[in-house]
């Protein structure tokens, strides 16, 4: 049975404004049915119902562009090997699936409809269980790292050095799930904030917010020797193609950490192009890597650093939101951008750019790491 991505789509667009019944459904059904699977996941499960929801919209909205769709999964399928997923428990997921979808777009459903969904499952499932399938054997379905430093930047705010215990290869703009002894089955993203480096060290920029576990283990109750988890990188962020233009970075708190990583890849790799980052938080003092940004500047005299406030009518610099900050320069409708930091802070700025004339190809952006 070939895809039918029409199909698939029209169905789930009426299943997307019930999003988290269908999840909260799709969940209740998978363990009624599998009471053996409900121990792969964490103890509270909001956040995985929501991620449930972002990764099927991403995957239903990919299905015309098999390139795009195969990577994604292909990553998707590396990553699940972290909780055990084994090719078994394909089946029980997608028996899952299609009850849900079949209940929630009753209204509109056919054979047709039942049929594009059992296809795209598939699909799906083998491109997931093929990535897992070639990755086992190659490498671990998740490393232990010791905590090496950790600098509380501001009172919210650790810089976390970590080590592997066995090299972890990843490239410039990735993230990685990060899970601690203290949250059995509960992983959060976050963005390595630098470059590959010889001694295998991660640095992780973390800000612990309200009824983040992970997030706030990590910035408030860490220290140096702890072990955690890292499952393996994911993400499309990459550093541009050599020989290409000069580059924008915007970076809102700490969606600073993969931009940093890409400017350090730049930096090593021996090009001069003209960089420009603009560095936004609400107050000055949540500049919180200003000192090693400044000191970057100072060895690279290619790199420009620009400091934004947002939230202090006092502060001594460039002051103003990140999106209307970044039209006050010249066009960079001839610039490579990249941009990362709260959602609705990328999606305006990127919105901005695209109006100013940047092309959306040359304008790199990844998944958000909201929940934490
Ligand atoms: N820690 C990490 O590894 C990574 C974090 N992120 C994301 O980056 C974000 C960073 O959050 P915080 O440090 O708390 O940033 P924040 O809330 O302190 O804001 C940082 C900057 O973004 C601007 N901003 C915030 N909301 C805005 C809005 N609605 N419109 C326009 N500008 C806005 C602020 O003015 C400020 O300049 C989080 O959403 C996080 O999920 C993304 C990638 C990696």
């Amino acid at each position: 049975m070939s895809l039918n991505p029409r199909l698939v789509k029209e169905s789930f667009s009426v299943i997307e404004p019930v999003a988290g019944k269908a999840a909260a459904y799709f969940y209740g059904r998978l363990f009624a049915e599998n009471p053996h699977l409900r121990c792969m996941f964490p103890p509270g499960m909001d956040v995985q119902r929501d991620r449930l929801f972002s990764a099927l919209t991403r995957i239903v909205w990919s299905l015309d562009s098999p390139d795009s769709m195969a990577s994604f999964l292909g990553q998707l399928g590396r990553d699940h090997r972290k909780y055990g997923v084994l090719p078994e428990h394909y089946g029980a997921i997608g028996r899952a699936l299609l009850a849900t979808v079949r209940r929630f777009a009753a209204d509109v459903w056919t054979d047709e409809i039942e049929a594009a969904w059992v296809a795209a499952y598939n699909a799906a499932a083998e491109l997931m269980m093929r990535a897992a399938q070639e990755e086992a054997g190659v490498s671990p379905a998740w490393w232990v790292a010791e905590v090496v430093d950790h600098e509380r930047r501001t009172p919210d705010i650790a810089v976390v050095t970590v080590r592997p215990t066995q090299r972890l290869p990843f490239t410039a703009g990735q993230y990685v799930s990060v899970q601690t002894a203290r949250w059995p089955r509960v992983w959060r993203p976050f963005s390595i904030a630098n470059a590959p480096r010889p001694d295998n060290t991660l640095r992780l920029h973390v800000r612990s917010v309200p009824g983040g576990w992970v997030s706030t283990t990590l910035a408030r109750d860490t220290r140096i020797g702890d072990a955690i988890m890292l499952g393996p990188p994911m993400g499309t962020m990459a550093p541009p193609e050599p020989g290409s233009r000069d580059v924008l970075c915007v970076a809102g708190g700490t969606g600073l950490a993969p931009l940093k990583a890409i400017i350090e890849q730049i930096i090593a790799s021996g090009r001069r192009p003209g960089i420009h980052l603009l560095y936004g938080a609400r107050t000055a003092a949540e500049l919180y890597d200003l000192p090693d940004l400044l000191r970057m500047e100072s060895a690279f005299p290619w790199l420009r650093v620009v400091p934004v406030v947002s939230g202090d009518p006092a502060y001594d610099g460039m002051r103003g939101r990140l999106p209307e900050v970044t039209q006050r320069f010249h066009s960079w409708a001839e610039h490579e951008v990249y941009v990362c930091g709260p959602a609705a802070m990328v999606g305006e700025t990127v919105r901005r750019l695209q109006e100013d004339g940047v092309p959306p190809a040359r304008i790199h952006r990844d998944v958000t790491h909201d929940e934490r």
